[in-house]
C-alpha cells in the first residue's frame, strides 16, 4: 500500500509517500527503517516576528501543490512496471488544529487529488500524528505521548477507544511561549534553536516553576524571562534558565503520568523535542524509574508529512475514511475527540494493594507497620538547585497543608516527623489502597466534600489525582494526602483547576469517569459555601481551546 500525506497546518508545506505491506503497518520492524518514508517539505519563513496567519496560507497556495507533485512523482517511479493504476491508494491529510486559512488548502488539495486518481480520503488529527508516529517506529504497546509543538503541550494516554489528556498547558503551546520570549530579544522565527545554542553557553537562573497536577503554565515564567533580560541578565543564561525550567515541568508532567497509570514507556512528539536538552532529560527520568523512552528522529518530530501519511495508512487499513461531503477541516480538532480505529494498545492492567515500598510521581513511600516515610528523592534530570527548591518546598508545604485540612475536618494523615532538607516526612498510614484501585461513586463524592472544604478554608490540593487519595474501611474512609502542590488561594481559577486535574486523572484511570465526573461536582455543589462559580469555572476551562 502506498499512501500519500499532506501537512500544513501552519509552517511546513510538506507531501510524503508511506509505503508498507500489511506485516509492515503493524510492525515497523518488519520495514527497514525510517528511511522509506519520502518526505517533501517547504517551509515558510516570516521575514519579521511570528508566524502570520495570512501571509503563511499564501505560502500554502503556492507551496502544496509543488510539493505534491514531487512526492506523487516519487509514488510514481516506486510503482512497479507492472502496475497500471494510481500511484497512490489512498490521500491523509492534517485536518486539524491549526490555522484555518492553512487547513482549507490542504483539505483542498487533498479532495483534488483523491479525486484525481479516484482514491480513498482520510481526515487526520495533527496531534495524534505527533505522537503515533513515535509509537509507530518504537513498537510500544501502551506508552504515556508527550506532544512538546509549537501551538500546543499536553500528556496523553490511551484508554478504551480514544486517547486521554492527562494534562496539558494551560495558556500557550510550548514553542510559542519560546518563541515569543526570542522575538522579545529581537531573534528570527523560530526561536527554539536559538534559545537552545545559546543556552548551552549560559549559567542557571531561577524562573516560575508551575505545574499543577498534570497540567502547567508558561505565562508566568515568559514575562519572567523578559524581566530578566531587560533588567541586564545575560541572555545565555536566561535561554539556560527557560531550557531547565520549560523542560524540567515537561519532563515532571510525564513522570506523574507514567506514575498515575502505571505505564512504562514514554514516546515524544513535536517540533521542540528537537531539543537535545529536553530529549536527555526525558532519557534520564525514565532510566531513573525503570521505564522505556523513545523520540523519532528529528524529520518526524517537527511538522512533517511523514507522519501524516503514517497514521493515514494506519486508519485506511481499518477503514477509517472520508465522503468528500464530510471531510471539512477543523481547526480545534482536539486528540481526544479522535475515535482510535486502528490499533492503538491497551492500557496497563494494574493488581491493587500496597506492596511494601510504593514509587509514587516523584518520592519513594516506605510502610512501617503503621507509619509511612516519603522521601522526594532527588531527581537527576533537573538541574541541583532547582532539584533542592523543589523538594525542600513541596516537603514544607505538604507537611503545613497535610495538618491544615485536618483542622478544617478533612481526614488526612497525622503528621510524625518533617526534615525539608532531607525532603523526608514520617506520617500515619492511613488506608488501605489508592482511590485508583478502589474506585465507588461514594468515594469520589467525599473526595468532592473534601475538596469543598479546603477551599472554603482558602486552599487548594494542587494535585488531587485518583492515586493521592487514600481509601480504606469505615465511614467514608477516604482520606486526601500529598499535599505537596498546594497553595493558599481564594481565586475561583485555582479552586475550579483542583477539580479539573481530578477530572483529568478519573478519565486517565477508568472507563466510567463521566458518572463520577458527575458525582463529584454534584457533592461539591452541595458541600461548598460558594455558589456554583467554581464549577462554572470548571466548564469553561474543560471546553477552552488551548491553540494559540
Ligand atoms: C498545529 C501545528 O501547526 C503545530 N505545529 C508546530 O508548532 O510545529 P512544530 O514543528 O511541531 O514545532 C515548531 C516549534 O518547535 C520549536 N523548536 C524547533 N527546534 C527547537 C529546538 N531545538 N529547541 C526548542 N524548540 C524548538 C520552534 O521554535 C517552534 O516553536 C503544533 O503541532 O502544535
Ligand atoms: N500516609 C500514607 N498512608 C498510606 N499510603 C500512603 C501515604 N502516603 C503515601 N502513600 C502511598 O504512596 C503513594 C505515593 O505517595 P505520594 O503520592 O505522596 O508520592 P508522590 O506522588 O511521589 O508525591 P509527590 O509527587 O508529591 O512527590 C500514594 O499513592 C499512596 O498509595
Ligand atoms: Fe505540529
Amino acid at each position: 500500500m502506498r499512501v500519500l500525506g499532506i501537512e500544513g497546518t501552519a509552517w511546513a508545506a510538506s507531501a510524503a509517500i508511506f509505503e508498507a505491506d500489511e506485516s509492515e503497518l503493524r510492525d515497523p520492524s518488519a520495514a527497514a527503517s525510517g528511511d522509506h518514508v519520502f518526505i517533501e517539505t517547504d517551509a515558510y519563513q516570516p521575514d519579521s516576528g511570528g508566524i502570520h496567519p495570512r501571509e503563511a496560507a499564501e505560502h500554502m497556495g503556492e507551496a502544496i501543490p509543488k510539493v505534491v507533485e514531487r512526492a506523487l512523482d516519487h509514488a510514481r517511479e516506486r510503482a512497479p512496471d507492472t502496475e497500471t493504476g494510481p500511484p497512490i491508494d489512498a490521500v491523509a491529510f492534517s485536518r486539524g488544529p491549526g490555522l484555518g486559512p492553512c487547513l482549507r488548502i490542504v483539505g483542498t488539495a487533498a479532495r483534488a487529488v483523491a479525486q484525481r486518481f479516484d482514491v480513498a480520503l482520510v481526515g487526520v488529527n495533527h496531534m495524534v500524528a505527533h505522537l503515533e508516529v513515535g509509537r509507530y517506529f518504537s513498537g510500544f504497546s501502551s506508552p504515556i505521548c508527550l506532544n512538546a509543538s509549537g501551538a500546543n503541550a499536553h500528556v496523553l494516554g490511551y484508554r478504551s477507544g480514544r486517547y486521554r489528556v492527562l494534562g496539558e498547558t494551560m495558556d500557550t503551546g510550548v514553542g510559542n511561549a519560546i518563541d515569543k520570549f526570542t522575538r522579545h530579544v529581537g531573534w528570527s522565527h523560530p526561536g527554539g534553536p536559538k534559545v537552545e545554542d545559546h543556552a548551552t553557553r549560559g549559567t542557571y537562573v531561577d524562573l516560575p516553576y508551575v505545574v499543577k497536577g498534570m497540567d502547567f503554565s508558561f505565562s508566568g515564567i515568559m514575562s519572567a524571562a523578559k524581566q530578566a533580560t531587560d533588567r541586564g541578565t545575560p541572555v545565555e543564561d536566561v535561554c539556560r534558565g527557560l531550557e531547565e525550567t520549560i523542560f524540567a515541568m515537561l519532563t515532571e508532567v510525564a513522570e506523574r503520568a507514567l506514575s498515575l497509570t502505571d505505564a512504562d514507556e514514554l514516546v515524544l512528539g513535536g517540533g521542540v523535542g528537537q531539543n537535545e536538552r529536553l530529549r536527555s532529560m526525558l532519557a534520564e527520568m525514565c532510566t531513573q524509574r525503570g521505564a522505556e523512552f523513545y523520540a523519532p528522529e528529528p524529520r518526524f518530530l517537527r511538522d512533517n508529512a511523514g507522519m501524516i501519511a503514517i497514521l493515514g495508512a494506519r486508519m485506511y487499513a481499518a477503514g477509517d475514511t472520508l465522503s468528500i461531503p464530510d471531510s471539512g477541516i477543523d481547526s480545534d480538532f482536539r486528540p481526544d475527540q479522535v475515535e482510535v480505529t486502528w490499533d492503538a494498545g491497551e492500557p496497563v492492567a494494574r493488581v491493587g494493594g500496597d506492596a511494601d515500598e510504593i514509587q509514587g510521581a516523584e518520592a519513594l513511600v516506605r510502610f512501617e507497620g503503621d507509619r509511612v516515610i516519603k522521601e522526594r528523592r532527588p531527581r537527576s534530570y533537573r538541574h541541583p538547585k532547582l532539584d533542592e527548591r523543589l523538594r525542600s518546598e513541596r516537603t514544607r508545604q505538604e507537611a503545613r497543608l497535610t495538618s491544615e485540612a485536618r483542622r478544617h475536618g478533612v481526614p488526612t494523615p497525622v503528621i510524625h516527623d518533617v526534615d525539608p532538607r532531607d525532603a523526608r516526612i514520617v506520617f500515619q498510614r492511613v488506608g488501605d489502597r489508592e482511590l485508583r484501585d478502589g474506585l465507588t461513586e461514594e468515594r469520589v463524592r467525599a473526595v468532592g466534600r473534601q475538596l469543598a472544604a479546603i477551599h472554603d478554608a482558602g486552599f487548594v490540593h494542587g494535585d488531587p489525582t485518583t492515586r493521592n487519595v487514600r481509601v480504606g474501611a469505615g465511614d467514608p474512609g477516604v482520606f486526601l494526602i500529598d499535599f505537596g502542590l498546594g497553595y493558599y488561594t481564594r481565586d475561583t481559577e485555582d479552586h475550579a483547576m483542583d477539580l479539573h486535574v481530578l477530572d483529568q486523572s478519573l478519565a486517565g484511570t477508568t472507563d466510567d469517569a463521566e458518572r463520577l465526573r458527575a458525582a463529584v461536582a454534584d457533592a461539591y455543589r452541595t458541600a461548598s459555601e460558594r455558589d456554583d462559580t467554581v464549577l462554572d469555572r470548571l466548564d469553561a476551562i474543560e471546553d477552552r481551546g488551548r491553540y494559540q
